[in-house]
């Protein structure tokens, strides 16, 4: 059993999973080649094909006793899943997925994970810090927290059981970074009609180097966190989870708390940083606690909401309407065993990429057999192709009569590189040919890679390998076209 394997967004697992069978699975991008070349982009109804049993456990679905979201969702309804009225890519009936057989939450109580397989050490090591951390706040986190983090206001510490809204702790450069990362690894979600990008997702991906921004936001949440709160727990706390959300219209969830089930106890404290704007990015999807102060919070890109995960923070989230609604959520547990960190080194040793093999389509594939990168493209107002001679996509750009351009088309190995090139084209701006945006990819991206393995190479720990100013960016940045 990989230790990994009992992961996910709850936390918790499955008896049975096989961990991240995803690194080990064969099955190639675009299975179904052979077929003819036919459209799988808009108003091509998504690639038809029988999906095997996934390997890797999907993010299941956090069992929330107390949730009225969770009975009134209907799932696996085709063609419901957005509802913004942008045209729609359907994949295969949900009959033909099969994805989620064995991927219902099971209680797992008792179950843990090997945390300490191979990094005992490194896990002690941790743990010094950690208290060094507690030893230097004083006994105060909320009293640092004042005159601490230079720009970030502070708001809904006094007498709310140290549930703390931190303006401006993310920034805003960091959030688009996020918000485009999200968009390129759209894996189904652990609840309806969201999407989720774990930090496995991207380091196991044929681009580990696209984490960069992923650690650098988790490591200034986790300290965030850490100062805040291990002081009012009176222990050291470990990150637990860590991954993006992004929340598509229709979805919500109702009056819970975040350790409401057996597998989901070992969470202490929550933390959600919100990467887009309410009413600008999406409308809808309001965070609201059932009692006390602050009531209510609007996210803001760059916000922080970090909560004890306990009854007394009951909170919801109110169903969000349009747009896209993208958050980093973290957990953190006071158990060791629970460490996010240590998991990743076991499956990834010192360095990460070096096991990584294609994360199989199923895992993209909605309820309702909708793959999310082909909905993204659509979106994107891209089309795709699947070529039957030599394999690969045909990745087009659809000439509009408001752009005033040709069509532009290029070949993709797969459909990772076809969001990667959808993506970055949209944030460099329709004068530039995709031809274009694929070769300054290429080089930007090997040198990436060549960067996380040497900052991974410099530190054993996930959370310090990137110095706290040190610019990141996967996309963003200025790029030698522009
Ligand atoms: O996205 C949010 O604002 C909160 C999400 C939440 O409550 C959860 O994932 O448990
Ligand atoms: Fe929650």
């Amino acid at each position: 059993m990989n230790s990994l394997g009992k992961d996910g967004a709850s936390g918790g697992g499955n008896e049975g999973d096989e961990g991240l069978g995803y690194l080990e699975a064969s099955g190639r991008e675009g299975a179904g080649s052979g077929s003819e070349g036919r459209r799988v982009g808009v108003g091509g109804r998504g690639l038809r094909r029988r999906v095997e049993e996934p390997r890797e456990p999907q993010v299941r679905p956090q069992q929330r006793q107390d949730e009225p979201g969770r009975a009134d969702v209907p799932r696996g309804r085709a063609g419901e899943r957005g509802g913004t009225g942008r045209s729609r890519v359907r994949g295969p009936p949900a009959d033909l997925t099969g994805r989620r057989k064995g991927g219902g939450p099971v209680g797992t109580r008792g179950v843990r994970h090997n945390a300490g397989r191979g990094n005992g050490p490194k896990i002690e090591k941790l743990a010094r810090r950690y208290a060094a951390t507690l030893r230097g706040s004083g006994g105060g986190g909320a009293h640092r927290e004042k005159g601490g983090r230079a720009g970030v206001k502070v708001s809904g510490m006094a007498g709310s059981g140290g549930r703390v809204v931190w303006e401006g702790l993310l920034p805003p450069s960091l959030c688009a970074e996020l918000k485009a990362l999200s968009d390129l690894f759209p894996m189904m979600g652990y609840r309806s009609r969201t999407e989720a990008t774990h930090v496995k997702h991207v380091l196991g991906s044929n681009c580990p180097g696209m984490a960069l921004p992923l650690l650098r936001a988790r490591e200034i949440l986790m300290e965030a966190v850490q100062d805040h709160f291990s002081a009012l727990a009176g222990k050291p706390l470990y990150c637990e989870y860590t991954g993006l959300m992004a929340w598509l219209p229709g979805s919500k969830i109702g009056w819970h708390h975040d350790s409401n089930a057996d597998y989901l106890e070992q969470r202490l404290v929550s933390a959600v940083a919100y990467l887009g704007d309410h009413n600008e990015d999406f409308r809808g999807g309001v965070f609201e606690f059932r009692n006390g102060e602050p009531r209510e919070v609007v996210p803001r890109a760059g916000t922080v909401v970090a909560y004890f995960a306990g009854q007394e923070n009951t909170h919801r989230v109110r169903q969000v309407e349009s747009g896209r609604r993208v958050t980093l959520a973290m957990w953190f547990t006071a158990d060791a065993a629970w460490c996010e960190d240590s998991r990743l080194l076991d499956t990834f040793g010192e360095l990460p990429g070096q096991r990584a093999a294609p994360i199989p389509s199923e895992m993209f594939l909605a309820e309702d057999g909708v793959d999310s990168r082909l909905e993204r493209l659509s979106a994107l107002g891209f089309e795709v192709e699947e070529r039957s001679a030599g394999g690969g996509h045909v990745l087009r750009l659809a000439a509009s009569a408001e752009d005033g351009l040709d069509d532009d088309e290029v070949v993709c190995a797969d459909l990772a590189e076809c969001l990667r090139l959808a993506v970055l084209h949209r944030s460099s701006g329709r004068s530039v040919d995709l031809a274009q945006v694929q070769r300054c990819l290429s080089s930007h991206l090997r040198n990436l890679d060549a960067e996380i393995l040497a900052v991974w190479e410099r530190s054993l720990r996930l959370g310090q390998i990137l110095a706290p100013d040190e610019p990141v960016s996967i996309l963003l940045s200025p790029l030698p076209w522009r």
